[in-house]
Order: C-alpha cells, then sequence, then structure tokens
C-alpha cells in the first residue's frame, strides 16, 4: 500500500520554506492519492473520521506511552512535512527521510477538550490561553486538524459555532508570527514571505471583524502581521500601510482585494490559503467579476514566470458558511483540489455529497413542501426559540416594543427589508423612549462602525438594520432577533436569526407579519426543520397562542 504510506512520511530535514513551497506544489498529485487511499479506509463514502485522514490526538499518543514523543499527525511541522515524495526536493534530502509507522488510532477529536489536543504551536496555544479561549467549539476540534493537514475544505456548522476560529488557528499555526518554526518577520533567513493568506468576506463589517478575531490572537505587539483591505476605506492608506507593514495576511471584501491586485499593489501569487468567508454569498452575481479575479491569481502562479506551472493552484481553500446550497458544492468542486465537507460532527469528501441531499439550506433543493432535513437544522444554533406574531402593518413597531419589554430584551437587531423605511422605525422607536438607531450600506464606513459600536457598547437598545447585519455579525449579547419584515428565503432566515444564541447562549427570534404572510412563515417552519410558535403580547407577557406543532426531524 504505497500511497498509504506515503502521506505518513515525516521529514527530519528543516522546515525551509523552499522545502514548504515545494510541499505544496505536490499537493494536487498527493492529495489524490490520500483521496483513493480514504476510498479503501472507507469503501462506501461513510463520514470520514479524523482518524482515517490520519489524525491521532497527543491524548491517544499519552495514553499509549508516557514516554511517547510521536506529536500528534494534525501538528503543523509533520503536517507540512507529511506530503509523501515532494515535487522539487533534492535526492540529498529524500535520503533524509524517515518513516514513521502509522499510529493505531481508536478515537477522533471530534469535542476535544482542550486546544492542545489540535496540533496548535505552543505559542499560539499561550496566546489563545491569555484571551480566554481554552476549549474548541465542536467545528474548531473537526476542522483545525483537517486544515493543518493540507486539505480543501468546506466549514458548515451553525450560525455563532465558531467557524472563524476554525480557519484563523490552522492559518497562524503555519504563516505569521505565531507560527510553529521561523523567526517574526519572515523565514529562517530573515526573507519576508509576502502575503501568505487572504481572506475574502462580503462586507466590510464582517471583513473587520475578522480583522480584530486575528488580532486579538496575535496580540498588540504582533497585531500588524493582518491588515484590513475594506472597501469604503482609504485606498492609499492601504497601498502604503501594505508596503510598510508587510503583513503576511489580508482580510477584505471581494472589490478592494480585486482592485488592489488588478493594480499589482497587492501581489498574491505566492499565497498559500484562500478563505471565502461566507461563500455561498460571495457566490452571488454581485461579487462575480471580482471573485473570478481573486480565484484566478490568489496563490496561483504567473505564467510569466517560465519555471511555474502556470495557473496551477498551490494554495488551499478553505469555503466557509452555516448555509451551504449545492451550488457551492459544485463551485468547490471545480476551484478546490478533492475538498472535504468538514460539519461539527463529520467530515466526509465533496465527491459524496449529492444535490438530493443537501448539505445545509439549499434554495433549489427544498420544494415547498419539503420534509425538513438534519442538514437544514444544522444552520441554525439549537438554542433559540423561534416565534411569530401577526399584527396588521401599522402596528408592527409596537409590537417590536411590546416584544422588548416582555422579554426584557437589552441588545436586539430587528430587520428590514428596505433601507428607506429604517429611519422611520428609528425614529417610532425613539418616539416611544427606546434607543434604536439604523445600520445600513449607504451609510459611509465611519458612521457604519460609530453605530456598530454605539449597539455593541449598550448605548442603543435596538439595532435596525437590513441584510447587511444578517451575516456574521457577532454581537455575543444579542438576545433578540426580530423580523419587521419577512427574509426572502430559509437562508436569509437562518442567516438573521444566527445573529443570537450565539456560541450556546439562549436567544429568541420574532417574526412579526401580517395575517396573508403567515403562509410563508409556515414554509419557512418546514424547510428549516424548527418550531416557529404563533405568538401575542398582552400586559407585559408573552403568550404562545397556539398548540406547538410537532415537527419531524429526519436524523439521516
Ligand atoms: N473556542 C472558543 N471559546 C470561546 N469563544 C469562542 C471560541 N470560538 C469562538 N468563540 C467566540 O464565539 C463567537 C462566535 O464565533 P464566530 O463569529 O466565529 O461564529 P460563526 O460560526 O462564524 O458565526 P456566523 O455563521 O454567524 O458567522 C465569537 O465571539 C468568537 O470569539
Amino acid at each position: 500500500m504505497p500511497t498509504l504510506i506515503s502521506t505518513r512520511f515525516l521529514l527530519l530535514v528543516g522546515e525551509s520554506l523552499h522545502l514548504r513551497r515545494a510541499l505544496a506544489t505536490s499537493r494536487s498529485v498527493l492529495l489524490h492519492t490520500s483521496v483513493k487511499c480514504m476510498s479503501q479506509v472507507e469503501p462506501n463514502h461513510a463520514s470520514l473520521t479524523l482518524s482515517s485522514i490520519g489524525f491521532q490526538t497527543k491524548t491517544e499518543a499519552g495514553n499509549r506511552s508516557t514516554s511517547n514523543k510521536v506529536k500528534p499527525f494534525g501538528s503543523p511541522s509533520e503536517n507540512l512535512k507529511s506530503k509523501g515524495k515532494p515535487f522539487g526536493i533534492n535526492e540529498k534530502k529524500k535520503k533524509v527521510v524517515r518513516v514513521v509507522e502509522k499510529q493505531q488510532i481508536e478515537f477522533a477529536p471530534f469535542a476535544a477538550k482542550s486546544f492542545p489536543e489540535l496540533g496548535l504551536p505552543h505559542v499560539l496555544i499561550e496566546r489563545l490561553e491569555k484571551e480566554g479561549f481554552t476549549v474548541p467549539t465542536e467545528v474548531q476540534s473537526a476542522a483545525v486538524p483537517t486544515i493543518l493537514n493540507n486539505r480543501d475544505v468546506i466549514i458548515q456548522s451553525y450560525t455563532g459555532s465558531g467557524k472563524t476560529l476554525a480557519y484563523l488557528l490552522p492559518i497562524l499555526s503555519v504563516v505569521g508570527p505565531l507560527r510553529g518554526k521561523g523567526d517574526d518577520d519572515g523565514d529562517e533567513n530573515g526573507k519576508n514571505l509576502g502575503i501568505e493568506a487572504v481572506i475574502v468576506a462580503p462586507s466590510r463589517e464582517l471583513g473587520m471583524q475578522i480583522v480584530r478575531e486575528f488580532e486579538k490572537v496575535l496580540g498588540m505587539d504582533k497585531k500588524r502581521a493582518v491588515q484590513q483591505l475594506v472597501g469604503g476605506a482609504n485606498r492609499t492608506r492601504q497601498e502604503e500601510a501594505l508596503k510598510k507593514n508587510k503583513p503576511a495576511i489580508v482580510v477584505g471584501t471581494p472589490g478592494r482585494i480585486a482592485e488592489l491586485s488588478a493594480s499589482g499593489k497587492l501581489r498574491t501569487h505566492g499565497c498559500r490559503y484562500l478563505v471565502l468567508d461566507e461563500v455561498d454569498e460571495l457566490l452571488s452575481f454581485n461579487f462575480r467579476e471580482d471573485m473570478h479575479r481573486i480565484l484566478e491569481h490568489v496563490g496561483r502562479k504567473s505564467s510569466a514566470d517560465p519555471n511555474s506551472n502556470a495557473g496551477k493552484s498551490e494554495r488551499q481553500l478553505i469555503m466557509v458558511s452555516a448555509t451551504v446550497p449545492f451550488s457551492v458544492v459544485r463551485a468547490a468542486r471545480s476551484w478546490g483540489c478533492d475538498p472535504l465537507l468538514v460539519q461539527a460532527k463529520k467530515i466526509v469528501p465533496l465527491e459524496t455529497v449529492s444535490p438530493s441531499e443537501p448539505v445545509s439550506l439549499s434554495r433549489s433543493s427544498l420544494p415547498n413542501s419539503a420534509v425538513p432535513s438534519q442538514a437544514a437544522v444544522e444552520s441554525l444554533p439549537p438554542a433559540l426559540k423561534h416565534y411569530y406574531c401577526v399584527t396588521r402593518l401599522q402596528h408592527k413597531v409596537d409590537v417590536l416594543r411590546r416584544c422588548i419589554h416582555a422579554l426584557d430584551a437589552k441588545f436586539v437587531i430587528a430587520f428590514m427589508n428596505h433601507t428607506k423605511q429604517l429611519k422611520d422605525v428609528v425614529f417610532k422607536l425613539e418616539a416611544r423612549g427606546m434607543k434604536a438607531v439604523e445600520l445600513h450600506g449607504d451609510l459611509g464606513k465611519l458612521a457604519r462602525s460609530t453605530t456598530l459600536k454605539k449597539f455593541k457598547n449598550g448605548e442603543v437598545r435596538v439595532l435596525v438594520t437590513n441584510e447587511l447585519s444578517a451575516r456574521g455579525l457577532d454581537v455575543a449579547e444579542c438576545d433578540l432577533v426580530v423580523n419587521l419584515d419577512l427574509p426572502t428565503d430559509s437562508i436569509h432566515y437562518a442567516h438573521r436569526a444566527g445573529r443570537t444564541g450565539r456560541l450556546g447562549r439562549n436567544g429568541t427570534v420574532l417574526t412579526i407579519c401580517e395575517e396573508p404572510e403567515v403562509f410563508v412563515v409556515k414554509k419557512l417552519k418546514k424547510q428549516l426543520g424548527i418550531p416557529i410558535t404563533s405568538c401575542d403580547f398582552s400586559e407585559g407577557k408573552l403568550l404562545v397562542t397556539e398548540e406547538e406543532e410537532t415537527v419531524s426531524t429526519s436524523s439521516s
């Protein structure tokens, strides 16, 4: 079984950049062999376990022998070295290759109890501890070792389950100042490695939030390793910062990244990671041209370079969303290299996902009378409570106010479909003594960030907004989401609802609708496989006005 053995090689040679790059160059061939190898282990395309793709936790190693010094297969140094017969490595280096026997693995760390189990570098774990991150979430337990093992992935897990750290941690294990090996500013020779990771997000708010998450883990003194490149901000200043700070990681919106790349100010051909956060949104028509440029250029050798495999992908592609329609699966198959679908409790090759069994919510695959699938349920945090209240259009804001009082909600996000109506709702709430503020894309960058800050600080109780805030916005304390207008489909419902109940917290979602719209709520209920209970508000209390229907969920 030569292919299986080759994927278990550990190289004893130093971890030079050239070696890493060369290893990366050989990815497509090696990943191909590893998938072949997996199909032998899992002949019926059953869910893969981390162990079946070559991971072992420290705990497991420790259980066998306290003197066992073999690191988990997921640890960054081995990952970079365990690529079998690397392309472009000279014979001398090949001779110092040693085979480490495959460890017997009893279980996979899908619910790891600590970050060290995931094979992250010590320095990174220290930083996580300082910031209060001690236990990985389920999706982090599954995704971190998989990404460290250099696999292209789609990470799908419900809103607020910690998907950002799920890709941020393996990236910081390999690039930037906290990586496993090397000095702060570059490779072993102090040479700057250029941009090594590009993270793309569909909105400025989300882009800036991802930057803050990186900065939190990097710490004050190393935060210049990441730079934001979002639209709406001063482009010249961003260009100057790129030159001065020489960041290893950039996070931005498609337009600004594509613009800077086209102008030659952002060089990403040598980039090792391309992350598409909220990938289903990035696939939308609006971003088509910019995404095309990004996918064609980031981590791909220029055709002008005679020594390169022009256009050949060396980058590792990481796609992320709570909702993964089949269009994303199709796109991932063509952009990625044998991608895996990583969910909280299972990892499967994307090849095994079919349109009839969607990964999660899919417009096309959920007919009107769709029976809810387990996958659909997986887009929403389990602890959320869903209600709807029927009223006339002119009374909607009053119902909103009564709901806030009844639930004593402190951080409320109210969604509407049209920007022009936001101001009116803010005005009505303020007139009734409730502090509110509007947030939408027509506001300037500064106004948007000031507004968000006010909401996060608790200076205002209600954020009245549109679809702009539905994706990714992370306000941990948000305890109530209200749909003042119906979302256009179940995907939009899921992302709006996901602004509350983050990371296991409780949260309530209320949809306020008119009588003729009730059938839409019932349709959402079926598609999402959740109870959405009819309610009313009276004497400062929430009253359930309908027997909760039992919603059957297929547990396939
Ligand atoms: N292991 C952890 N321990 C404690 N807090 C965590 C952990 N992982 C993530 N968090 C925090 O949980 C919050 C939600 O994480 P994140 O925004 O990454 O969720 P998400 O799954 O990407 O949500 P969405 O789908 O809405 O974008 C963040 O504030 C993050 O800092």
